[in-house]
C-alpha cells in the first residue's frame, strides 16, 4: 500500500519512473496509491534517522518525475498529503476522484512542504491560496483545488480506468508548460500585500509558532527569488525547523495524540475494558508555581478544587495569580469574563488537609523531596475516603516508594504536569507496580477532561525507576 513515503516507496518511484521512460513501450505513466489513498506524506518515523535522507531523497524523485520525457499523471484517490503532494506537483498532470482531499500539514508538526512544496504551489494555484493552505495546514477537498487550478480533471468513476483515459489524450503534448519550475507565480505582483495580510494572520491564529512565519517565508520567495534559489532557501528553512524544539514537540505530540485513546498495560486491561471513574471534585496540594498552574487547569476544566497550602501568605498569593492567569485568558478572548467568575467560584483555598476528606482525587504538587511528599500521602491516606486517587505531580522521585506510605498504593499515580500547567499540554502519567488499571483509566480520562488536545501515548517500560510511563498530551505552543 503506498501510504507513506518511506526510503523503499521512494526508491521504487524513482525506479519505476526511470525504468518506463526507458521502455519503448511506455508512452505515458500514471502515478496512483495501492489500497486506499495516495500517499500522505514522508514517514515522519524517518525523520532523524538515516532513512530520510538516504538516496533517493524526495526532491530527487520529484526532479526524476519532472523531467520525465514522457508525460506523468498522478491520479488522487483518499489523500494526497505533504510529501505525497509534492510528489503530485511535480507530475505533469493531476487528476482526483471527487471525494479526494489534498493539503499540506507540514506545519502541524512545526515544519513546511520542504520538498519543494512552498516553491512549487503558488505557481499553481497563486500566493493568496498557497500561502493560506501551507502556513495553516488546511486539507482541501477535490473541487476546490480543481477550482485553484491544482487539478486538471475530477473523476467520479475507476479513478485509475479514468487516468488511463486521460493519458491517451495527452500523449505528444508538449511537458515544458507543465513543469511548474518553468513557470512563474501567477499573482506575483501582490506578494508584499498578501504576506503582511497572512502574517497578520498567523501571529493571531498560531502565536509563538515559528513553522507557519518560516511557510509565509518561503512563499513568498518563491517569487522573489529564481525557482532553484527559492528551493535552496526552502531547504535551509526546514533544516532549522526540523532540528528546533517546536517541531520535535509537535512530532512527538502527533504519535502521542493516536497511541493515548489506545493505551494498554502488560497485565492486558486497556482502555478498551477498564471503565474509568468520574472525578468530580479534586484537591491540588501546594501553591506554588506548579499547584497554582494546576489549579487553573482543573477549574477550567469545571472541577471545583480545593487548593491547599499551610502558608497563608503564599495561599493568598497563588489565589490573586490564579486570578491573573484568567484575566489573561480573558484578555486573550479565551474565556468570557463570566467563565472567569465561575471558574473562581469553584476554587477554594484552605491551609489544612483535613478539608480533603470528600474530594475524589487529589494531585500534590510540592517541592521534589521524597520524604515530605511521603508524610503528605501518609496523612492523605487517613483524611481521604478511601476511594480517593491519590496522585503526585513529581517528575523525578519513585511512584510505588511514595505509594507504600498509604495503605492504598492501588490508588496511587503520578500526575506529572508541565510548567506554566495552564499553558503546557503534556502531561506525564506514571502509574507504580501496584497502581491499579481502573487508577490508570480513571487518570487518562481525567486527562482527556483537562482539554489537553492529546490523551495518552505509548507506555514505555522506565526499568530503572521499575514503574511504567504513559505519557500523554503535547505543548500548547
Ligand atoms: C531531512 C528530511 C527532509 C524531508 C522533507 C520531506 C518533506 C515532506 C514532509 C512530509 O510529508 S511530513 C508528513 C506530512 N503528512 C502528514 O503530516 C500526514 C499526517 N497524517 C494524517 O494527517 C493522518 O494520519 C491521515 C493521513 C489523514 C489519516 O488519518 P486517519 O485518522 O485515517 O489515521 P491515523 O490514526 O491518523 O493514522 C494511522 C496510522 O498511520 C500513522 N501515520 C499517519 N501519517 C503518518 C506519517 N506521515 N508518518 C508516519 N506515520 C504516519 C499514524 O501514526 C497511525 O499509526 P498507528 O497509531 O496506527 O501506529
Amino acid at each position: 500500500m503506498l501510504k507513506v513515503l518511506h526510503h523503499h516507496v521512494r526508491e521504487g518511484l524513482f525506479e519505476g519512473i526511470k525504468r518506463a521512460n526507458a521502455d519503448e513501450q511506455v508512452r505515458a505513466i500514471v502515478i496512483i496509491g495501492e489500497g486506499k489513498t495516495f500517499p500522505c506524506g514522508a514517514d515522519i518515523r524517518e525523520f532523524h534517522t538515516h532513512a530520510s535522507v538516504k538516496e533517493p531523497v524526495l526532491t530527487a524523485v520529484g526532479h526524476t518525475i519532472e523531467n520525465s520525457g514522457k508525460p506523468v499523471i498522478s491520479a488522487i484517490h483518499g489523500t494526497a498529503l505533504g510529501g505525497g503532494l509534492e510528489i503530485a506537483l511535480c507530475c505533469h498532470y493531476r487528476i482526483a476522484s471527487e471525494n479526494a482531499r489534498i493539503g499540506f500539514p507540514e506545519v502541524l508538526i512545526g515544519l513546511l512542504p520542504g520538498a519543494e512544496g512552498t516553491v512549487r504551489l503558488p505557481r499553481l494555484s497563486g500566493l493568496a491560496f498557497a500561502m493560506d493552505m501551507i502556513a495553516f495546514g488546511k486539507q482541501v477537498n477535490a473541487k476546490d483545488a480543481f477550482r485553484h487550478g491544482i487539478l486538471d480533471k475530477l473523476c467520479n468513476g475507476n479513478i485509475l480506468e479514468e487516468a488511463k483515459q486521460f493519458a491517451t489524450k495527452v500523449i505528444g503534448q508538449p511537458l515544458d508548460s507543465r513543469r511548474l519550475s518553468r513557470l512563474d507565480v501567477k499573482d506575483a505582483a501582490n506578494v508584499d500585500l498578501l504576506f503582511e495580510v497572512a502574517l497578520a494572520q498567523v501571529k493571531r491564529k498560531s502565536r509563538g509558532q515559528i513553522a507557519p512565519i518560516y511557510c509565509l517565508k518561503s512563499v513568498r520567495n518563491s517569487v522573489r527569488m529564481s525557482f532553484d534559489k527559492a528551493v535552496e532557501e526552502e531547504q535551509r528553512l526546514i533544516m532549522e525547523l526540523m532540528t528546533g524544539y517546536q517541531s520535535t514537540a509537535l512530532q512527538y505530540s502527533f504519535f502521542a495524540d493516536r497511541s493515548a485513546p489506545k493505551w494498554r498495560l502488560p497485565c492486558g486491561a486497556s482502555v478498551h475494558n477498564t471503565k474509568p471513574s468520574r472525578i468530580e471534585t479534586a484537591g491540588v496540594i501546594g501553591a506554588g508555581t506548579m499547584g497554582s498552574g494546576i489549579a487553573v487547569c482543573l477549574i477550567r476544566a469545571g472541577v471545583p478544587v480545593i487548593l491547599v497550602e499551610k502558608n497563608k501568605k503564599m495561599l493568598e498569593k497563588a489565589m490573586k495569580t490564579i486570578s491573573g492567569i484568567l484575566d489573561g485568558s480573558v484578555k486573550l478572548n479565551r474565556m468570557t469574563s463570566e467563565q472567569k467568575e465561575q471558574c473562581l467560584a469553584i476554587l477554594k483555598g484552605t491551609s489544612t488537609l483535613d478539608k480533603l476528606s470528600n474530594v475524589d482525587m487529589v494531585i500534590e504538587a510540592v517541592y521534589e523531596n521524597l520524604e515530605l511528599k511521603r508524610e503528605i500521602f501518609a496523612q492523605l491516606d487517613k483524611v481521604c475516603k478511601p476511594s480517593t486517587l491519590l496522585c503526585s505531580n513529581t517528575s523525578t522521585l519513585d511512584i510505588d516508594k511514595i505509594a507504600s506510605a498509604t495503605n492504598r498504593p492501588d490508588k496511587v499515580a503520578g500526575t506529572h504536569f508541565f510548567a506554566p500547567a495552564f499553558i503546557m499540554k503534556l502531561m506525564e502519567n506514571v502509574y507504580g507496580t501496584k497502581t491499579s488499571p481502573a487508577t490508570v483509566a480513571t487518570v487518562m480520562e481525567f486527562g482527556r477532561r483537562l482539554g489537553k488536545e492529546l490523551e495518552a501515548t505509548k507506555e514505555e517500560i522506565k526499568n530503572i525507576r521499575l514503574h511504567l510511563t504513559v505519557t500523554f498530551c503535547t505543548i500548547d505552543l
